[in-house]
């Protein structure tokens, strides 16, 4: 395994954030991580990145600390940190050289990454003038300059408009063909599914889901039978008592993982015809909320 955390520790006061922690990564994936609003992803964050001490545990690269001195480091912080009055490109210069490069070699890789993101227009204005979004595509270039091997992304698409995401996921995508080890912390679900091959839920401080996304999925207690059909089947389905939702013809219906449906889909195909049967695995945002918590009826 290239990186480990191991049984990670950080209080603050009697508050617990982080409670022996303990993930594993190997190179080249990508980390998708996941919690409700203090559940300690940040905390866990900042001691990576040596921005806070540790209590007790390691994290560890290739079998050393995870470190700047051991290998290069990617950031992009869910709280924005450029300096607003400083001109675009020199920003972004700042920050290369604060990463080792060279200021030749930053200025060549910023406006490289300028054009790619189509801000090439705002290398000699002040951040504060560029729009959030724009400043946004900043923030990511600084991030990433200086070409890191491992890189953590804190909500990288929030506050964008579609077009600006759409740029930064293909960033991001082309991160991951390069084979970056990557950690992507978001609250958004679909973006977490899509990017990310590993999951690790954090709750309270304490980890409680932490393996590989298509593994996390079969453990899951349920699958959605998702049926089609022009006939009513509400009163069926509602007498044999099953959770389903409906949007027009389509009846979505929780199952039990070892239920053996070909016998249901038989039945009511016999009775109302059917029109389209699919089987389909959870989603992520359901099995998030399930596991942080929620009553998973409630949303469903
Ligand atoms: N410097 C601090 N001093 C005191 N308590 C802190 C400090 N930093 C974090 N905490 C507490 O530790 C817990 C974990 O916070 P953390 O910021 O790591 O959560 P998070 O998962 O990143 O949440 P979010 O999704 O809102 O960013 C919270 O209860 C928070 O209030």
């Amino acid at each position: 395994m290239t990186f480990k955390i191991e049984n990670l520790n950080k209080s603050f006061g009697n508050k617990k954030a982080v409670n022996n922690i303990s993930i594993r990564l190997e190179e080249g994936q990508i980390l998708g991580m996941l919690g409700r609003n203090g559940a300690g992803k940040t905390t866990t964050i900042r001691m990576m990145l040596e921005l806070i001490p540790k209590d007790s545990g390691q994290i560890l690269w290739r079998g050393k600390p995870f470190s700047k001195k051991n290998l290069k480091i990617g950031y992009l912080p869910e709280e924005r940190g450029l300096y607003a009055k400083m001109n675009v490109l020199d920003q972004i210069i700042y920050f290369g050289m604060l990463e080792g490069m060279d200021k030749k070699e930053a200025k060549r890789e910023a406006i490289k990454w300028l054009e790619k993101l189509e801000i090439s227009y705002a290398a000699k204005k002040r951040t504060e003038q560029l729009s959030k979004g724009n400043q946004q595509k900043v923030q990511l270039i600084t991030a990433i300059i200086h070409d890191p091997e491992f890189i953590i992304l804190d909500e990288p698409f929030s506050g964008l408009d579609p077009v600006n995401a759409d740029m930064l996921k293909n960033v991001v995508k082309e991160l991951i063909a390069k084979k970056k080890t990557i950690i992507f912390c978001s609250h958004q679900m679909d973006q977490v599914e899509s990017f990310c091959n590993q999951i690790c839920i954090l709750k309270d401080g304490n980890l409680i889901v932490s393996d590989q996304l298509s593994a996390v999925k079969k453990s899951y207690d349920y699958r959605y039978l998702e049926l089609e059909t022009t006939n009513n089947i509400k009163d069926y389905l509602d007498h044999k008592q099953y959770t389903f939702t409906q949007e027009n013809n389509r009846y979505k219906l929780r199952i039990p993982r070892s239920e053996r449906f070909y016998q249901t889909i038989q039945e009511i195909d016999e009775k109302f015809e059917l029109q389209g049967v699919a089987l389909k695995e959870p989603s992520l945002h359901e099995i998030f909320i399930e596991r942080t918590g929620d009553d998973v009826n409630a949303k469903f």
